[in-house]
């Protein structure tokens, strides 16, 4: 099959790939001739097909997702349906969806021009970077869908170059909404998916997710346009977590003019508060000044259609669906923006291996999700992540005195040790704080102590409070504890409690090299690094 590269090249010499051509055999629901393969993601593949009825090309996304119920399938397609319903010239149309046997199937708008992050990694191999200008116009049309979602009270949850597309050389924000349909059931699970490049500090801090958190990838953006670079780099997924959450976030470099880089800054600023609005960005100085020397100001800004009236549909769809069991506010995201209560259980492969460990079993009321699923990010991403470094180290030569010297030094160093954690007393404080939607502030308790923390909604958008990070910790700890038994968990969590001490940022070959003296299940270590990281985040919320 060929890839996107290949449709490119055969685009450019004006020819067609030989298996590009449409066939009457493969014909989909009746309607769809299926086309070339355009690639595979986390969850699914993408094909170029052609519409028999309109004689467009369009893009069909088929994910496996098993076997599921069937009002399972009836939830996946309303609110397949309810995407449809955005309409706006920087959003990939989504035109239809159904069932195809074990896979559920989208079809969107096709964009000739293939996805950013594929152009500018061929930018930066051939050492260029795009004209501020083009930049500037590329960003106010993103900010522009952005704010026409948020308007809608609608979140993105998945902005990266990967998902913003070229048509006609005018930018498209694509997989609108296939985050919020493809994701596992668990709720938690919807704020861990995908690449972390882009996720915001409180995001990967399990704080809630709300507008402000589209704006900080919306920034993350931006800055890759700027650069050709990811604004973090690091040696694997835990080192740019560690980075994000913990260091400076990066700026534009000098050569950007000023108001441009304060922009930036301001987008990319580690409280979400204070971070602008979308809308806030599209009338920063910066942008106006952009859209005048362009005569660009009507041209860029689509004439609104009724956002109230459009937000109140979705949001009225979206209540008359059924929510899951143990799941009250489950259809609301905190920021009390639209979310679907279908996060479907896609992901039917990942989950059937997580098994309900017996500690949940006798704590129903504490596991309020039901359902433990690993995420995408915890399966897909990260575990490249480690194959590739698990490659590298094999290649590494190293003297065979040092990894030795490296385990006694680090074990001597550990004094704590794992007790494991009940997170089920602040679960029941939050699941009462948490069941209003008009809630504004929220008090929880401060483990260990009698004080009371009272969080507040920064804007009257979004409320953040701990809920989902304990629910992480608690699934974390209970899959560790399951996969490696509790010898081996306590070793892990002991180790890596001394290796993530500074920071995260100790050297990962040496990690890597202390952990396999532990065990040589290496890539689930990552679920003890990942609640190591939390627990430390939670340390230092403290
Ligand atoms: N509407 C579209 N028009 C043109 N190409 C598309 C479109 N949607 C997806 N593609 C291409 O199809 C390929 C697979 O896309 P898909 O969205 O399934 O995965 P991905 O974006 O690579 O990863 P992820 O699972 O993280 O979203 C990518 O190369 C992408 O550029």
């Amino acid at each position: 099959m060929p890839t996107h590269k290949d449709l490119a090249e055969a685009r450019n010499k004006g020819t067609a790939t030989s298996s590009g051509a449409f066939t009457a055999e493969t014909l989909i629901a009746g309607r769809y001739g299926l086309g070339c393969r355009l690639g595979s993601g986390n969850f699914g593949t993408a094909y170029v097909v052609q519409d028999h009825k309109t004689g467009e090309k369009k893009v069909l996304k088929r994910i496996n997702i098993g076997e599921v119920q069937p009002n399972e399938t009836v939830e996946a397609v309303k609110e397949a349906t309810l995407l449809a319903q955005l309409d706006h010239p920087a959003i990939v149309k989504y035109h239809d969806s159904f069932m195809d046997v074990e896979h559920f199937c989208i079809i969107t708008e096709y964009c000739e021009g293939g996805d950013l992050d594929y152009m500018l990694k061929k930018l930066k191999s051939t050492n260029k970077i795009l004209d501020e200008s083009l930049i500037m116009d590329w960003f106010i049309q993103l900010t522009n869908a952005v704010h026409y979602i948020h308007d809608r009270k609608v979140l993105h949850r998945d902005l990266k170059t990967r998902n913003i597309f070229l048509k006609d050389k005018k930018i498209k924000l694509g997989d609108f909404g296939i985050s919020r349909i493809l994701v596992a059931t668990s709720d938690f699970a919807t704020t861990f998916t995908g690449t972390p490049y882009y996720m915001s500090p409180e995001v990967l801090k399990h704080e809630g997710y709300n507008s402000k958190s589209d704006i900080w990838s919306l920034g993350a953006v931006l800055y890759e346009l700027c650069t050709c670079e990811h604004a973090y780099q690091g040696q694997n997924i835990m080192a740019i977590m560690y980075k994000i959450v913990e260091g400076h976030p990066p700026r534009l470099p000098n050569h950007f003019t000023p108001s441009m880089r304060y922009l930036h800054s301001r987008m990319m600023d580690k409280s979400p508060a204070r971070r602008p609005s979308a809308i806030e960005i599209l009338q920063d100085p910066c942008v106006k000044r952009h859209l005048e020397s362009h005569k660009l100001s009507l041209s860029l800004v689509p004439k609104e259609s009724n956002p109230s009236e459009e937000a109140k549909a979705i949001a009225q769809a979206l209540s008359n669906q059924v929510p899951s069991k143990g799941h009250k506010d489950q259809n609301k995201d905190i920021s009390g923006v639209n979310r679907s209560p279908l996060e479907l259980p896609v992901n039917k492969k990942l989950k059937s291996r997580d098994k309900v460990p017996p500690w949940v079993k006798e704590h129903p009321d504490v596991f309020v999700g039901g359902n433990i699923s690993m995420t995408a990010f915890d399966t897909c991403e990260m575990k490249e992540e480690v194959d590739k470094l698990d490659e590298s180290l094999s290649l590494m030569e190293v003297a065979p005195g040092q990894s030795s010297e490296i385990r006694q030094k680090d074990m001597n160093s550990m004094t704590e040790s794992y007790q494991p954690k009940r997170y089920s007393q602040q679960l029941d404080t939050l699941k009462s704080s948490s069941s209003s939607d008009e809630v504004k502030y929220t008090s929880t308790k401060v483990p260990g102590t009698d004080r009371e923390k009272v969080q507040q909604s920064h804007d009257g958008f979004s409320l953040f409070t701990p809920i989902a990070s304990e629910r992480r910790m608690l699934q974390l700890q209970n899959d560790a504890l399951r996969i490696f038994g509790p010898d081996v968990f306590q070793s892990v969590y002991r180790y890596l409690k001394v290796a993530r001490a500074d920071g995260g940022v100790a050297d990962e070959a040496k990690v890597l090299m202390g952990l396999r003296s532990i065990t040589q299940n290496i890539k689930d270590c990552f679920l003890v690094d990942q609640l190591v990281f939390l627990e430390k985040q939670r340390e230092n919320s403290l």
